[in-house]
């Protein structure tokens, strides 16, 4: 089979894959159901599918957590599917992957180790800071801007990075993400009404809620189990329980982002002042997320167009642009030494 070129945003909800020779970007769920502990039953979107509704044989897995690789076998399996499903064979392909920063070099290794050491049998393997990539996807020219801040809101984690003359100034990885806000939904519901919701309707809640820009007596009709009475029913939530539940881990990435600013020398602080900061992730689709940072920072806030595939729009330009892709490294180079 012929040679590609890919470009990987793995992330902890979704994978985004750019692929060079169908000149396409998709994205597929990060989830892996596996039958008795052994067999692989189904994987991405089809798997996710089963979440919460799988009998007690189906385990559905997640093999990213917190922005970095938990299970390691399990998500080679699923890339390698995802990839090639017909399990053609597809030796000497190149991979350009966008990791977070602010990991171990032993986290970041294992995005290198996943496709580096699989059957995949890459032919080269780069490896991009996430902020980057979601620099270059909104079209900043990155080797010139003196002060870029881009908060990228995930399913696992907060990803703050500020950038400036193509490199990466600060960095910090909060570990609040979507999953997070629906557990913390969840919690609510159940401390406050005695009613069990999965994590599945906790984040249809909050899609549906979102953080402002909502008349104040909306309510959502949702399934679950009363806990009192043991059995199964629909009742309804307020609007106010949701904000209530979003508004403590969305104060800590706002703490985040501005201590962050604190610790940033002057001169590239006063470029983000004036210019604002971006938001991307599939988080930032919150509805009121860009005014509710706006009011909590004073910075004005750009949400990138589509946020959740930002990262990878800005591996595809890097695929193509060599210029850019001198912002890539493998770990393999002789000047790149890890562990040290
Ligand atoms: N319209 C929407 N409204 C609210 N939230 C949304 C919307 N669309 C997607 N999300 C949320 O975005 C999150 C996924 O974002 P994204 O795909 O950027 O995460 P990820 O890259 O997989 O995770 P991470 O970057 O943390 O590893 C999920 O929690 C999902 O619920």
């Amino acid at each position: 089979m012929a040679r590609n070129v890919y470009g990987l945003d793995l992330g902890t909800y979704e994978i985004k894959v750019y692929d060079k020779k169908n000149e396409k970007i998709w994205k597929e769920k990060d989830v892996i159901a596996v039958q008795n502990r052994k067999y692989v039953f189904a994987v991405g979107d089809e798997a996710y599918e089963m979440y919460e509704k799988a009998p007690s044989n189906i385990q559905v897995v997640f093999p990213m957590q917190n922005g970095v690789i938990s299970h390691f076998e399990d998500m080679q399996y699923l890339l390698t599917n995802l990839l090639n499903p017909e399990r053609k064979f597809m030796r000497g392909s190149e991979y350009v992957i966008a990791v977070p920063t602010d990991v171990t070099e032993v986290e970041k290794k294992a995005f290198f180790d996943l496709v580096s050491y699989s059957t995949a049998r890459a032919r080269e393997v780069k490896i991009v800071e996430r902020g980057i990539a979601d620099a270059v996807g909104l079209g900043l020219n990155i080797f010139e801007e003196k002060g870029i801040l881009i908060a990228n809101f995930g399913g696992g984690t907060t990803d703050i990075s500020i950038l400036s003359s193509g490199g990466m100034v600060l960095n910090k990885l909060v570990k609040i993400g979507g999953e997070y806000l629906d557990n913390a939904v969840a919690n609510l519901v159940r401390h406050n009404r005695d009613f069990l919701i999965g994590r599945l309707t906790a984040e249809a809640l909050r899609k549906e809620f979102g953080v402002f820009d909502q008349e104040a007596h909306a309510t959502m009709q949702v399934a679950g189990r009363n806990l009192i009475t043991g059995v199964p029913q629909l009742t309804e939530i307020p609007i106010g329980l949701v904000r209530a539940a979003l508004r403590e881990p969305l104060k800590e990435c706002v703490r985040a982002i501005l201590s962050m600013l604190d610790r940033t020398p002057p001169d590239v602080r006063k470029v983000i002042e004036k210019r604002g900061m971006y938001l991307t992730g599939g988080l930032a689709n919150l509805r009121g997320l860009d005014i509710y940072l706006q009011e909590m920072t004073g910075l004005r806030v750009r949400k990138a167009p589509r946020p959740e595939l930002c990262a990878v729009e800005g591996l595809k330009k890097i695929i193509w642009n060599k210029e850019l892709k001198t912002l890539t490294y493998s770990m393999l180079d002789e000047d790149y030494r890890w562990l040290r």
